[in-house]
């Protein structure tokens, strides 16, 4: 490597630990300083320990008077007895500092990843890539930030001995000291080069680590289970997981392989050397040129300094991959302040929303999934939105709210520009797969929007309004009940009632434009009569974007867009599009067919799968 080369390296280094050090400064400053004061101690006090081995050897050979000196050997060994015991206590206390440090410092940094995360837009999460740099970063926050402290301060721990070891060798024996240097320059080389191979080989595996994590929630988790068992999946995702493992296995092992021959030969040379060093020190004392008590402290400081010189090379070895790691989880996120502020609703009216000729492609996808799409929303009206699967009914309301950017085409509120975030400030969405959270019913409904959290008033709305008022009177602790059965005192709710408590969170949200993506997909016939009976009541004088597979419960909106791969093929009303008996009619007609007792028409599009 050249000159320019090893700077480069050595200030990446340097950057590197000061953000460890900021990580820890900022988890627990006066934790920090302590742990540090405390190494720094533990170096004086192994200092004093030579001096004192240096006593014991003279007072028992006699060194200076000719004769042994009991009194100096005993008072000294009684010296470096009391600071191995003081410096044991020091390094227990530094031990439990280090692990306060260590719990405080994952809480800061896996803060700091899922804020980046949270933050990350909506497209991201499309990408593998994303997943990868996401997963490790997290692993940064998880092992490598909270190990941190324990690095540095056996580096620094290390280091510090290493220095009073050289001190006292420049004072007993100063020419071993080059001999030692030279023989700890092969193991550093294959430190440093085994550091960042390992890190790649890490990042390699990353997706098959992942691969490992999804089959492991598969095995592991509620919601999977009875998939699981009904298909007997267990046995074949079992085997999957074990052959992730075992490609982890077999590359690590690999790896240690390619490095073992190397690190050997590092520490032979090392070992010659250090005998060389030992050798050199017995011919030193036998002609006369050191003194016997002093020969024998230099041997102490060898026995000391060679099994920390090994000690610092390993921490060298795995800092590298730490480092490395808390390069990811810096470059991930940095001039990330913290999570994102909610989008509350800014605004309770417009009076239009124009799409002009969006078009939207997903990353990797071979064609558009919204092309070339121009649609009016206005309040007080319900349009909807109907295709077949995947004709890009979903992929649209996401540009419609600002969950994604449009490739091109342009969005208008009132005839001005309006940007992603102005768009998620007027929205509320009940998505075809909302979430269920793990939650009291009551939060459930309130995280439609998170400023009013404790508005029990607007809950108990936005509940009756959807019609989960009657669940929850059966429920134990009614709105608190905990859904969620793997929590201790959680229970769970069917889909459909599940779908109402999602409903319920989309009205609890009061924006001027509601998107309903098959709002009522699991509700049984009441639930859903009554809802689009009451739509126009229910939604008065916002605007409302519904996506239905039931054509009956779109045929009283107020405009339809039928959508065909990306493009809107027809607009117009239930009347007009029946009128020109085009695609909506023919799958009205097929949908109709099924509740009349005549065969169906024959579908001039759809294609048996
Ligand atoms: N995350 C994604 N990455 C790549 N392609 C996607 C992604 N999500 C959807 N698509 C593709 O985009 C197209 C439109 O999907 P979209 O979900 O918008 O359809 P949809 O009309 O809502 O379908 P459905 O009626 O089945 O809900 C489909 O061809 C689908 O395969």
């Amino acid at each position: 490597m050249t000159i320019k080369g090893r700077w480069r390296r050595f200030t990446e280094m340097r950057r590197l630990l000061t953000f460890g050090v900021i990580l820890g400064w900022r988890a627990d400053r006066r934790r920090v300083a302590s742990v540090l004061f405390l190494q720094i101690l533990q170096s004086i006090g192994l200092g004093g320990m030579i001096v004192g081995g240096h006593g014991v050897a003279d007072g028992l050979l006699g060194s200076a008077h000719g004769h042994a000196d009991i009194p100096r050997a005993g008072i000294s060994a009684l010296v470096v007895m009391t600071l191995v015991f003081v410096n044991s206590a020091l390094n227990l206390i530094g031990f439990i500092h280090q692990c306060v440090l260590r719990a405080a410092i994952e809480r800061d940094a896996v803060e700091r990843v899922t804020a980046a995360t949270a933050r990350a837009d909506l497209l991201e999460f499309e990408r593998p890539g994303f997943h990868d740099t996401v997963r490790i970063a997290l692993t940064a926050a998880q092992i490598h930030a909270p190990n941190l402290p324990f690095t540095v301060m056996t580096a620094t721990r290390t280091a510090l001995t290493l220095v009073t070891v050289v001190i006292a060798l420049i004072a007993m024996a100063w020419w071993l000291l080059p001999l030692l240097l030279v023989a700890a320059i092969p193991s550093i080389r294959v430190a440093l080069l085994q550091q960042r191979a390992h890190f790649d080989l890490q990042r390699s595996l990353t997706e098959n680590q992942r691969t490992a994590g999804y089959l492991t929630q598969l095995l592991t988790g509620r919601e999977e289970a009875k998939e699981l068992r009904a298909f007997g999946l267990g046995r074949t995702f079992f085997d999957r997981l074990t052959a992730c493992y075992d490609r982890t296995l077999n590359a690590e092992i690999a790896f240690r392989r390619r490095f073992l021959w190397k690190e050997i030969r590092a520490r032979l040379a090392g070992h010659a050397m250090a005998a060389a060093a030992v050798g050199g020190l017995i011919i030193a004392t036998a002609s006369g040129v050191i003194g016997t008590a002093a020969a024998l402290t230099a041997l102490g400081g060898l026995l000391i300094g060679v099994p920390q010189g090994i000690t610092l090379t390993s921490v060298l070895r795995a800092s590298g991959d730490s480092l490395r790691h808390l390069d990811a989880l810096r470059a991930f996120t940095a001039g990330v302040g913290g999570p994102p502020p909610p989008p509350s609703v800014t605004r309770r009216s417009f009076d239009s929303l124009r799409a002009r000729r969006l078009s939207f492609t997903y990353p990797g996808a071979d064609r558009p999934a919204v092309d070339g799409v121009s649609i009016d929303l206005r309040p007080g009206e319900v349009v909807a939105l109907v295709g077949e699967n995947g004709s890009g009914k979903t992929t649209l309301t996401k540009l419609l709210t600002g969950l994604y950017a449009p490739a091109s085409g342009e969005l208008l509120v009132d005839g001005g520009p309006v940007s992603a975030a102005g768009l998620r400030a007027l929205s509320t969405v009940l998505f075809q797969d909302y979430l269920r959270y793990k939650l009291s019913v009551a939060e459930n409904i309130a995280l439609g929007d998170p400023a009013f959290l404790g508005d029990r008033g607007r809950i108990l709305d936005a509940a009756r309004r959807a019609g989960v008022a009657p669940i929850v009177a059966n429920l134990p602790g009614r709105y608190d009940a905990l859904l969620g059965s793997e929590f201790t005192g959680g229970t769970d709710l069917s889909l459909g009632q599940w779908q109402r408590v999602a409903l319920a969170r989309a009205f609890f949200r009061q924006a001027p434009l509601v998107v309903l993506d098959e709002p009522t997909a699991a509700m049984d016939a009441h639930a859903e009569a009554d809802l689009f009976a009451r739509m126009r009541e229910l939604f008065a004088d916002r605007a409302v974007l519904l996506i239905s597979h039931r054509f009956s419960s779109v045929r009283t909106a107020d405009r339809i867009h039928v959508l065909r791969r990306g493009k809107v093929v027809e607009v117009g009303t239930h009347d007009e599009l029946m009128a020109a008996d085009g695609t909506y009619a023919e799958f009205f007609r097929l949908q109709a067919a099924a509740y009349l007792d005549d065969p169906a028409p024959q579908s001039r599009s759809i294609k048996p799968v």
